[in-house]
């Protein structure tokens, strides 16, 4: 095991910044690979290992918004009816892993051979899905096949077992819509409809995530100290024009020695912002900051990218009993956690395991289908930037998933569910939740000032083209559709979100402007900000190359979801281990010598 706390020594031949999801991954990799290095691991947030509301599966949200939270928010979005929207970010050890909903799952196999076609050798899907597969170990499951899940890493991956008796609809009425069931959905093809895993501990049916999964498997030599943020990282000048990193400095002024390397692993919102505060960036950003600058690096920060959400609510039968018996029934609730404690099968054990991934022409036909790519080609415009190029690549290839949607049980939509003295209170609802996968807006995240405390700027500039907003609102409408299918839509009576009297049903008057409204009013993210620091070449905007260098430095390397230069579908935190595994496979082979 690694050692917890205490005081940071002077020196370490490694330090890497953020103890989330990649950068545990990563520090807990090299301490077993590079026996006789030292690793620093510097995690902001607690250690919280025993916290029920990271550990249960059923508990999954509680904890956005509390001290495990960054708590966020993006500056106001024009496109979306000028609403400010929450970016939670996981502060605590194991990082957004310890916050995130548990969907596990991958991309198609163009999106990754996307990475290497813009200029990134060696980043393709025969790379990726080898190390993501050393991230896992799947527990076989008869609702699951044996194509693309790892058997041997430290994250556990498991089918739910306990599944709500109408979600077993599911399947059935995505079949009726011509969607094939697929029980290989993360061997590179997603397309069609399935039980996804989660990653779940089944043998506790516990979160297990990068805190209680890699942590675990290092040695000694790796130092975890949580509690303690990163200020600033320490650039010299040595060796001509390339820049040396030489440590850290800590928000309380603790200077920290990095001999060989030093890893920015803290996050798509909060990576290009450290680099900021090193003098690392777009010259204006620094500027305004008054920050002397170090790199000329106008990429840090730009090429923010994230996945759109919208989602219906529908209130079940009598007879069915979801996960809202959890919030309107306590004494159903303690019974239900007390089976979770004692190991036993329990509604606390559920995430929701219903999914599917579609093209649009499975959602809207193939005319609509083109329709929607030409608003692309509108919105693209004259942009020849290789991520535009990707997007309008993927739109036109039928692999690749345009869409998901998700069937959640209980009410998780954004009006709310209904309050106690209102006659819907106690009442049972399921959601279906569409992601958008490839949405062509692009932001960004940069300082606000000097000060480490002040929040970030973050602008991603959601639903900015009409191709976005048409997206969203074709994906509305196949919830629609999907909950009005047998023999799902024999499950519910009524809609409660939004409700045909938000948007009357299609009738020979078009409803467009009742959906148009609707998306502009409750589309949210759905957590998956990447790209801010993207590995792309220099002069495309890139922050890193492909051995996930830091432009203009020897030693200063980033390794999290923000290299990610163009967004896959899917849920991605599956892609981001696997993108920690590959830093550490080229960190260990460069030998522990450094670069620096
Ligand atoms: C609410 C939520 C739900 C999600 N749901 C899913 C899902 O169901 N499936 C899925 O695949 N993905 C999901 N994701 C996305 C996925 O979890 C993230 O993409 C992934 O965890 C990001 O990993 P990371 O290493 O880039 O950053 P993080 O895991 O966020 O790690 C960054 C770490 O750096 C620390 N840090 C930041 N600044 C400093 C500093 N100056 N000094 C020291 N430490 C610092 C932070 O505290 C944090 O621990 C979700 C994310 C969220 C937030």
């Amino acid at each position: 095991d690694p050692v917890y706390n205490g005081a940071p020594r002077d020196a370490y031949d490694y330090i890497v910044i953020g103890g989330g999801t990649a950068g545990s991954a990563l520090a807990a990799r090299l301490s077993q690979g590079l026996r006789s290095a030292s690793i620093l691991l510097v995690e902001a947030g607690p250690i919280a290992l025993g916290e029920e509301g990271i550990n249960i599966p059923g508990k999954k949200g509680s904890t956005l918004g509390t001290i495990y939270d960054w708590n966020f928010t993006t500056t106001n979005q024009p496109g979306a009816k000028d609403r400010v929207i929450g970016v939670n970010r996981g502060k605590v050890l194991g990082g957004s892993s310890a916050l995130n909903l548990m969907s596990w799952d991958r991309a198609s196999i163009p999106e990754y051979d996307a990475w290497e076609d813009v200029g990134n050798p060696g980043w393709n899907w025969p790379s990726m899905i080898a190390a993501m597969k050393k991230v896992e170990t799947f527990t076989p499951s008869p609702h699951y096949g044996e194509t693309g899940v790892g058997t041997t890493g430290p994250i556990k991956s498991a089918i739910n077992r306990f599944i709500p008796e109408h979600q077993e609809s599911w399947i059935p009425t995505m079949n009726n819509l011509g969607v094939r069931h697929n029980l290989e959905s993360l061997g590179g093809d997603p397309l069609g409809v399935m039980y996804q895993p989660s990653n779940i501990d089944s043998a506790i049916w516990n979160r297990s995530y990068a805190a209680n999964g890699y942590l675990p498997t290092a040695g000694s030599n790796l130092h975890v100290i949580t509690d303690r943020r990163v200020a600033k990282i320490n650039l010299e000048a040595r060796d001509g024009s390339q820049m040396v990193a030489t440590g850290v400095t800590l928000q309380d002024g603790t200077v920290i020695h990095a001999r060989a390397e030093v890893v920015l692993s803290a996050g798509t919102i909060q990576s290009p912002g450290l680099l900021e505060l090193s003098g690392v960036g777009p010259r204006s950003v620094l500027e305004n900051a008054g920050i002397d600058q170090v790199i000329d690096l106008p990429g840090v920060g730009e090429n923010l990218q994230d996945h759109i959400r919208i989602q219906g609510s529908f209130q079940l039968q009598d007879n069915y009993t979801s996960f809202d018996a959890l919030r309107y029934n306590t004494s159903f609730a303690a019974e239900q956690l007390e089976l979770w404690r004692s190991g036993q099968y329990s509604m606390y054990d559920y995430t929701g395991s219903g999914y599917t991934f579609s093209n649009w022409s499975q959602v809207v036909g193939s005319d609509a289908s083109a329709a929607l790519t030409s608003l692309a080609e509108q919105a693209i415009g004259t942009s020849r930037h290789p991520v535009d190029q990707k997007k309008l690549d993927f739109l036109r290839n039928p692999a690749v998933p345009q869409v998901d949607v998700i069937f959640s049980d209980g009410y998780t939509g954004v009006k709310g569910y209904p309050p106690p003295s209102t006659p819907l209170f106690g009442q049972d609802f399921f959601t279906l939740i569409a992601g958008i996968m490839h949405p062509l807006s692009r932001g960004s995240v940069h300082i606000r000032s000097s000060n480490l405390n002040d929040a970030p700027l973050i602008n991603p500039n959601y639903l900015s083209n009409e191709y976005d907003i048409q997206a969203a609102v074709a994906a509305i409408k196949y919830v629609r559709r999907i909950a009005n299918t047998a023999p799902l839509s024999s499950r519910w009576v009524a809609e409660y979100e939004p409700g045909l009297a938000a948007v009357p049903p299609e009738t020979d008057d078009d409803n467009d402007a009742q959906w148009r409204d609707f998306v502009l009013s409750t589309t949210l993210s759905i957590f998956h900000p990447v790209g801010s620091c993207a590995m792309l070449p220099r002069d495309k905007g890139g922050v890193v190359d492909p051995a996930l260098v830091v432009y203009g430095t020897t030693n200063l390397r980033v390794v999290d979801a923000s290299v990610m230069p163009i967004l896959v579908s899917g849920h991605i935190q599956t892609a981001v281990y696997g993108i920690a595994e590959m830093a550490a496979e080229m960190m260990i082979r460069d030998g522990g010598k450094g670069r620096g």
